[in-house]
């Protein structure tokens, strides 16, 4: 879901206020806002053409789009066209069949109920499902036109009816549930109508079918035009993802169908996750939030038990980057969203505060002998936002030409982190292309600028799917409309 938000939110309110960050970035050279970003990437793309191999692929043949086979295929070309339209207007979005890539269900071995499982080894970007929904409302915030639509249909359709109670109604319910084959999760009511088999023995029950939607159903924001609206929609096998806060996968939204891509490379048995919340938090903040409030469970991924172990070490900081976050975060959208010069750096007290807490967190993290580098990186995510309140107030005051202070170091760890936790982000690649922005301006930093570019369309392909090089070179370009602050 939070795809979908940045997507829209940023496209929306944020939009204009971010094209100015992008027209400060491009002042100096007297380009145009729009082409800014498009100039200079295009201009890494020649110059790490030679040692790139997207970026060669850009000239010869484009990335493998083959995995949809026939529909699915078909639908990655238009799909880019909406995608690079910024998934606007929602009535123009393209059709997507349904389509099951290289993936199973099975049950998780540490008991989160089934889950989805990868059938061979794949790269990030490949697409692994498109869904569409059982069943979908609009602007429904107690979920009752979507009961009343499911109810609707199970009432006629006994193999509907079988499909919705394959789905978990509470938190036990999961345990005792079979795993459903992957015939019966894609078959249609037609292959069974007149077959013995679609009677389901369970009586027809409106509140188990209630609970089900409390536990599965999907809810997000899209764009009629300018207006935003909710949308609340009922999917099968994309029910059937647990979530992780280091997830694999990622989820777009095209008109009501959910398409799933790999996010990173996931290797042949591994299980697929995504994110049900934001998991740019530390644990704390996380715990907080939403997962049990919203949805009954605690999580049990191993990030979560990384940070379990830390929490005494971290405890202070980590209720102290709790308290000021969302000051901070009103702070650095009003910076970015000022038409006018910002004020001094100085005058960000909390910004500047909370990325005293980065620092902090930074020096117990590296000292800890016992924590692998992935396992840093998940704990360094969850306070990327202490960091980037800073880099961002100063970058924009400067616009973004500080490059001594905006290029340190961290910041590239920052992006690492990220990637390593929460792959797929379009905020991250606005991020990234940020960086890469200011790189360019720096001849010295020719490595640095093709490792930050193939971080960057690594991201995109994380976030978008596969898609041909001129594409991701928009796409990154397009991203600088979010404001990349968790
Ligand atoms: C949408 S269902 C996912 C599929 C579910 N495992 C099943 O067998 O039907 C969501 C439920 O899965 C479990 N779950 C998902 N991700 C989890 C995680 N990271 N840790 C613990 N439980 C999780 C929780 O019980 C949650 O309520």
């Amino acid at each position: 879901m939070e795809e979908m938000k940045v997507l829209i939110r940023n496209a929306t309110v944020r939009m204009p206020c971010a094209r100015s960050v992008v027209h400060c970035l491009s002042r100096k050279r007297k380009i145009s806002a729009a082409n800014w970003c498009c100039r200079h990437i295009k201009y890494r793309t020649r110059c790490c053409s030679a040692s790139l191999p997207l970026a060669q692929k850009t000239e010869e043949a484009p990335i493998n789009l083959d995995e949809g086979k026939g529909g699915a295929a078909s639908i990655v070309g238009s799909l880019s066209q909406y995608l690079l339209k910024g998934c606007t207007p929602w009535h123009e979005a393209p059709s997507c069949p349904d389509y099951v890539g290289p993936v199973e269900v099975a049950r998780t071995p540490d008991g989160r109920g089934r889950g989805l499982f990868a059938t061979q080894d794949v790269h990030a970007g490949t697409l692994l499902l498109i869904s569409n929904p059982m069943a979908i409302s609009y602007d429904d915030p107690h979920r009752i036109m979507l009961l009343s639509k499911l109810v609707t249909m199970a009432a006629k359709d006994p193999l509907f009816l079988r499909k919705l109670h394959s789905l978990a109604h509470t938190q036990s319910s999961q345990h005792r549930l079979e795993v459903p084959s992957m015939d019966f999760l894609t078959s249609d009511s037609s292959d069974y109508m007149y077959s013995e088999e679609v009677v389901d023995p369970e009586p027809f029950d409106p509140a188990r079918i209630m609970d089900i939607i409390m536990l599965n159903s999907f809810e997000g924001e899209y764009k009629t035009g300018k207006e935003e609206s909710r949308l609340c929609a009922l999917y099968l096998l994309p029910s059937l993802i647990n979530h992780s806060c280091h997830r694999n996968a990622s989820r777009l939204i095209v008109g009501g169908a959910m398409i799933i891509h790999a996010a990173t490379d996931i290797r042949k048995g591994e299980e697929i996750t995504i994110t049900y919340v934001s998991t740019v938090a530390p644990l704390q903040r996380r715990q907080k939030s939403s997962l049990s409030m919203k949805f009954g469970f605690t999580c049990k991924c191993k990030r979560c038990r990384v940070e379990e172990s830390l929490q005494n070490s971290l405890r202070d900081v980590s209720e102290l980057y709790c308290d000021l976050h969302d000051k901070a975060a009103d702070e650095v959208h009003m910076a970015m969203c000022s038409q006018r010069s910002p004020p001094p750096e100085s005058s960000f007290a909390t910004v500047l505060q909370l990325r005293n807490v980065f620092d902090t967190v930074c020096e117990k993290v590296f000292a800890d002998k016992g924590l692998s580098e992935l396992e840093k990186r998940w704990v360094l995510a969850g306070y990327s936002s202490a960091y980037l309140g800073k880099w961002l107030v100063s970058g924009y005051a400067s616009h973004f030409s500080n490059v001594p202070v905006l290029l340190d170091q961290k910041v590239v760890e920052v992006v690492k982190a990220l990637r390593a936790t929460v792959p797929g982000l379009v905020h991250t690649l606005s991020l990234t292309t940020f960086i890469l922005g200011i790189t360019q301006r720096l001849e010295s930093k020719e490595e640095l600028a093709k490792e930050v570019f193939m971080l960057g369309m690594a991201e995109c392909a994380g976030a978008y799917g596969n898609q041909k090089s001129d594409v991701m070179l928009k796409l990154m370009e397009k991203s600088t409309e979010v404001i990349p602050f968790f």
